[in-house]
């Protein structure tokens, strides 16, 4: 009896749910395909999509519906009957005929509409996203709403072409793509930024008892280098696309603590300039796909951005071959220089956001184009152990042979080096940076590292990479002033909400 009466209920359910949208939902007709194709006149057309904004007349109202894939939306005429529940955000299925538009200079075709299906309703009283313009401040309170307007689906549509473009590059030149692990042993840059997941010896008590998942500390990685250096000794060429993790406690348009690195490695080099040569043609495949992007976005785009002739400016240095200087040139310049800076620049210490800026503009701006700047051969003591020592300094300066990519406001949105690939010289490395207690460490001195040690034992070769700021780059590139638009999810210091 019970079992009847709950078998009759899901039925109902089931029946109810089906009846809003008694047909099957089809994708084969987006909006953006209507649009460029144009159905001939009078043609019966059935688009799914969202109401974007309504404006009621009295004998009919007109909808802008979107479906995301353009960022024109599609005009529908209908009649105020069947406009009664449509409201901004209502999920709609539209059946009708294709006509030609009265003011074919503001849209050439619109949509006179037969039939509504209402697929997911809208409460307008409580919609957030009305037809006017919101700060991004605003919708940075909603990442799950906010991707329904024309600028934030346009942003990531641009990510998916780079993600596409970089990915053939890659491909066509044997780079292998890989997967490397989120949760990590250690920190790559030992820079102290790390997230920790695992639990800490105190929290494990005295026993060793295994009060947590994995009976010591973990982190959430700051940079698949070290993963990929172990790959490039077996598959020789690689590359990664990782979600990557700093604690950095800085409030900045340029910083979020969950963001994507591009990360490449390859063996048999000990030439830097191979290693920047692959930076720049990795940015480039980007760039060169954004390019032919910037020409189709709308005004609307634009306006929410630094303007079309700066981006034009960014897009077309990027495709220019990369400015090189050293750090001990920067640093001349920067001392000459007549500009007040808050931090004065001092050799052996790092370049400030400030430097780096003005390092990009003075040196790779032209009259009409932004180039990129590679900065090369920084101090030893200010970058991480697993760095290779330059061969032979003029000065006799210990530095090291990396390099940092720098663009306009951006900053740096580029690192990488060739890799100490010798076991002793590393573990030097290693014990000069307080990392180990002596010369001749035991296994278990090499604590976390010792896998990574390991890797100079057997077979190693010459080698380098580098780590590109992927969310830094589309945004320097599509000309967004703030960082936190082009992922989808942002978190950054003290936020992240859903
Ligand atoms: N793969 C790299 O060389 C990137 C470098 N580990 C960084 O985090 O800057």
């Amino acid at each position: 009896m019970v079992r009847s009466v709950v078998a009759r209920c899901v039925k109902q359910v089931f029946r109810q749910s089906r009846g809003l949208h008694t047909k099957p939902l089809s994708h084969e007709s987006s909006i953006a395909h209507l649009l460029d194709q144009g159905p001939k006149d009078s043609e019966r057309v059935v688009v799914n999509g969202f109401i974007r904004s309504i404006r009621n007349q009295k004998q009919r109202s007109f909808a802008s519906v979107g479906d995301g894939s353009s960022l024109e939306p599609l005009q529908a005429l209908l009649t105020p009957q069947q406009s009664e529940r449509l409201s901004n955000g209502t999920a709609v299925r539209l059946t009708g005929s294709w006509r030609q538009s009265p003011n074919p200079k503001v849209q050439s075709h619109e949509l006179h509409v037969k039939e509504v299906d209402i697929i997911g309703y809208s409460d307008p009283a409580t919609y957030p996203l009305q037809k006017k313009y919101h700060t991004p401040e605003y919708l940075r309170t909603m990442p799950h709403m906010r991707a329904r307007l024309p600028f934030n689906s346009t942003l990531l549509r641009f990510r998916s072409d780079a993600i596409a473009a970089v990915t053939s590059m890659f491909s066509e030149n044997g780079f292998t793509q890989i997967h490397t692990p989120i949760i990590t042993s250690s920190d790559c840059e030992g820079a102290g930024e790390v997230f920790r997941i695992g639990a800490s010896e105190k929290e494990l008590g005295s026993e060793g008892d295994d009060g947590s998942f994995f009976k010591a500390a973990k982190y959430l990685t700051v940079s698949s280098q070290l993963h990929l250096e172990a790959l490039a000794q077996s598959v020789g060429k690689v590359w990664t696309l990782s979600p990557t993790f700093r604690a950095e406690k800085s409030d900045t348009a340029r910083h979020l603590s969950e963001f994507y690195m591009l990360e490449a490695e390859i063996s048999f080099t000990q030439d830097m300039e191979d290693v920047m040569g692959l930076a720049e043609k990795a940015a480039q495949s980007i760039a060169r796909n954004l390019d032919s992007a910037v020409s189709r976005v709308g005004k609307e785009l634009l306006q929410s951005t630094i303007g079309e002739e700066e981006i034009r400016r960014r897009v077309g240095g990027m495709l220019q071959g990369f400015h090189r200087i050293t750090y001990t040139e920067a640093i001349k310049l920067l001392q000459t220089s007549t500009h007040q800076f808050e931090y004065s620049p001092t050799w052996g210490h790092g370049l400030q956001a400030e430097h780096e800026r003005w390092i990009a503009a003075q040196v790779g701006g032209k009259a009409d184009i932004s180039v990129p700047v590679f900065v090369t051969h920084y101090p030893r003591a200010i970058k991480p152990f697993y760095m290779l020592p330059t061969a032979n300094t003029a000065d006799g300066r210990e530095t090291v042979d990396c390099f940092d990519l720098l663009v306009p406001e951006a900053c740096e949105i580029a690192g990488g080096s060739t890799r100490e690939h010798q076991l002793r010289p590393l573990i030097k490395s290693m014990q000069a940076k307080g990392m180990i207690p002596g010369p001749d460490p035991s296994d278990e001195d090499l604590g976390e590292l010792r896998w990574y040690v390991d890797l100079r034992r057997w077979g190693s070769v010459p080698h380098g990479g580098f780590g590109l700021g992927f969310d830094r780059l589309l945004g320097y590139l599509a000309g967004v002033p703030n960082i936190r638009e082009v992922v989808t999810f942002p978190r950054w210091v003290g936020r992240c909400e859903c």
